[in-house]
């Protein structure tokens, strides 16, 4: 079977990764295939989180695993929340728990000041053991208010310089441009078509003519 497992229940990363991936030839599957894989996020660096995530999936599914740990960097808040970015405003938080945990932290932090960077940590783990891991980043500075309905997460508060918008006023294509998952995914996509030509041999005639 054609097919890398996506380490994530994150919808909203997974659509991003749809997109990323769509000049792969390989089927993508997800945590949402899998429901009843748990896995416990006990890292203390994102590296560490996306490691535990990609190596429990290839475990236990005997496929390919592509996993994604980030997190959101303030520097005002010495580098918090970090790897701690999902679960912000406690265990069970959403984004507009964990948004308006942000804002408040922040509130009266001038403008220059509210500068941030979203990390990505990617993972790639193939059944023979092998690893790979790229990192990507994006700077930008946190807003004083939510704006945009796209994407997810903190995206309505984060701006981007180069966007000229929030990550949630932008398109899912303008995202992609820039996001520090996209630079992440761009350095991971020779490891990834290594590993489609190496397993799937009959697919390289397509992978060549991707033109990646
Ligand atoms: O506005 C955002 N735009 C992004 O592009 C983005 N990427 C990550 N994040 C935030 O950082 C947490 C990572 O935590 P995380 O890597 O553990 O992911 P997760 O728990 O949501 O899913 P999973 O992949 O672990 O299943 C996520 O929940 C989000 O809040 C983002 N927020
Ligand atoms: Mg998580």
């Amino acid at each position: 079977m054609r097919s890398i497992v996506v380490a994530t229940k994150n919808r909203g990363k997974l659509k991003e990764f749809k997109v990323m991936l769509s000049d792969i030839p390989v089927d993508i599957l997800s945590l949402c295939d899998f429901p009843d894989i748990e896995v416990e996020e006990n890292g203390k660096t994102f590296d560490e989180n996306a490691l535990i995530k990609a190596k429990k999936v290839v475990q236990l599914t005997g496929t390919a695993a592509l996993s994604d740990d980030s997190g959101l960097e303030v520097e005002a808040l010495g580098g918090r929340p970090g790897v701690h970015t999902a679960r912000f405003a406690g265990p069970g938080a959403g984004d507009r728990e964990n948004i308006e945990k942000l804002l408040k932290e922040l509130d009266g932090v001038p403008a220059e000041k509210r500068k941030a960077r979203f990390v990505c940590c990617l993972c790639f783990a193939l059944p023979d053991g092998r690893i790979f891991i790229e990192h990507g980043y994006l700077e930008g500075f946190i807003t004083f208010e939510p704006k945009g309905t796209m994407g997810f997460g903190y995206d309505p508060v984060f701006f981007v310089p180069e966007l000229g918008k929030t990550l949630a006023e932008a398109t899912l294509e303008e995202k992609n441009a820039v996001s520090h998952r996209a630079r992440a995914m761009q350095k991971m996509k020779k490891h990834l078509l290594q590993f489609v030509k190496s397993v799937f041999g009959s697919g390289g005639a397509a992978i060549e003519d991707s033109g990646i």
